[in-house]
């Protein structure tokens, strides 16, 4: 047995245990990843420019639906390949902003590995001038069968206080499952399953459903959606989407047929997203904590990279020794662990079959707003915390 297969059978369904061929490996930590649900600042907070909550839904549904892209094939598309990320530490943090015009105004993220057995990063998303905010968990699971199928744990919840009202109006996002094509001929991509939903303290309900390599037009990543009345069920639609999540797509009034609105992944190019330079970062920024193990992969020099890989690791333990100690754990710095949420999010998690699974994303995790009030790196004390990364 090859020491790949044998890493295969002794499998947990934990992917940062996984070990892969140098040609794989990515510079990005999972961190990074947070940032995909906003790479349209625009789209992002188009919905809360909308006065009709039908319309207004439904853009929530686009927004989601434009984010798939870059969530899921931009790695592909720009490296050739889907690669493995690092994984991230314990309080590992990604921060930025996007600036948009004078319409859209800035929008912040802040990405923070809020777990690490079992492995999960939160982040928050917020756009002040709409009152846009988007927050969520995730973690994943995996398991083997002919490919890597990756089962997502978590939820994303999008947030808006409608322009002229005073009520905040919230969706409960559900995450799509995936598996990877391609794998034994080494140009491993990403391909969605089943179905995610959106439930809307509004009212509304969007049921995306992904089927992959569509039997009808034989193209990759293809997939139908429906916005319908909560309370009416999804044979009664108000608008259908579909085409690829990849590509493009259709909005359509389910009702008139007509095709009122579309989006072409490649046509709208995503906004950049501004960090601090790395000598202005903190510590637990992951650019800046990477950085050696990052130029090291791009040099392909491994003793190097598991060198400085076991320098992270190595001064973890030793914080997660000192914490056992003194009977504490971790402080997380932007989000807090919650035993359940409001009976609101309660039955929007009901109406989107969305099972909490505490276990696998070590417990639920809300943004703390107040923690992130003002906050400026460093984010955290260094010295004797540090993750002796500097000399
Ligand atoms: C490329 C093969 C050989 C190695 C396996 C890599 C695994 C660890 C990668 C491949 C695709 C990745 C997923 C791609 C996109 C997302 C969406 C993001 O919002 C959360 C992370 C998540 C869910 C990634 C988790 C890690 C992932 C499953």
């Amino acid at each position: 047995m090859s020491p790949q297969s044998q890493s295969i059978a002794s499998f947990n369904g934990d992917l940062s245990s996984l070990t892969a061929p140098p040609f794989i490996l990515s510079t990005t930590s999972l961190t990074e990843y947070s940032a995909y649900w906003a790479e349209h600042p625009d789209v992002f907070v188009a919905p809360a420019k909308e006065a009709d909550p039908e319309k207004r839904a439904l853009l929530v549904l686009k927004w989601f639906l434009s984010t798939l892209h870059q969530q899921y094939c931009s790695r592909s598309e720009k490296l050739g390949s889907e690669k493995k990320p690092l994984n991230p530490f314990l309080g590992e943090l990604f921060i930025g902003k996007w600036e948009g015009g004078a319409d859209v105004g800035e929008t912040s993220l802040i990405s923070e590995q809020v777990s690490h057995h079992p492995p999960a990063t939160a982040y928050a998303i917020r756009n002040e001038k709409h009152g846009v905010e988007l927050q969520g968990y995730n973690a994943q699971k995996a398991s083997f069968s002919s490919t890597i199928l990756v089962k997502q744990i978590g939820h994303a919840l999008y947030s808006l206080t409608p322009s002229g009202s005073q009520e905040k109006e919230t969706y409960m996002i559900t995450l799509p499952n995936l598996h990877i094509e391609s794998l034994i001929y080494g140009s491993p991509f990403v391909e969605l399953e089943k179905s995610s939903k959106i439930v809307s303290s509004s009212g509304y309900t969007a049921k995306i459903d992904f089927s992959g390599k569509g039997w009808l037009s034989g193209k990759k990543n293809t997939f139908t959606a429906s916005l319908y009345k909560t309370a009416e069920g999804e044979k009664k639609p108000l608008y259908t989407v579909d085409g690829q999540w990849s590509d493009k797509f259709n909005i359509k009034d389910a009702r008139s047929k007509d095709v009122i609105d579309s989006w072409s992944a490649k046509e709208n190019q995503t906004t950049p997203l501004t960090l601090a330079p790395l000598e202005h970062q903190d510590l637990y920024e992951s650019r800046r904590a990477w950085s050696d193990v990052a130029t090291n992969i791009q040099k392909g020099d491994m003793d190097a990279v598991s060198g400085y890989k076991s320098r992270i690791e190595n001064a973890q333990r030793e914080l997660r020794r000192v914490e056992k100690e003194e009977g504490r754990e971790w402080e997380r710095r932007f989000f807090n662990r919650i035993e359940s949420d409001d009976a609101q999010v309660q039955a929007l998690a009901k109406e989107a079959d969305l099972a909490f699974e505490t276990d696998k994303t070590g417990g639920i995790w809300r943004f703390d707003a107040k923690k992130a009030e003002g906050a400026q790196p460093p984010y955290f004390k260094v010295g004797g915390e540090g993750l002796g990364l500097t000399e």
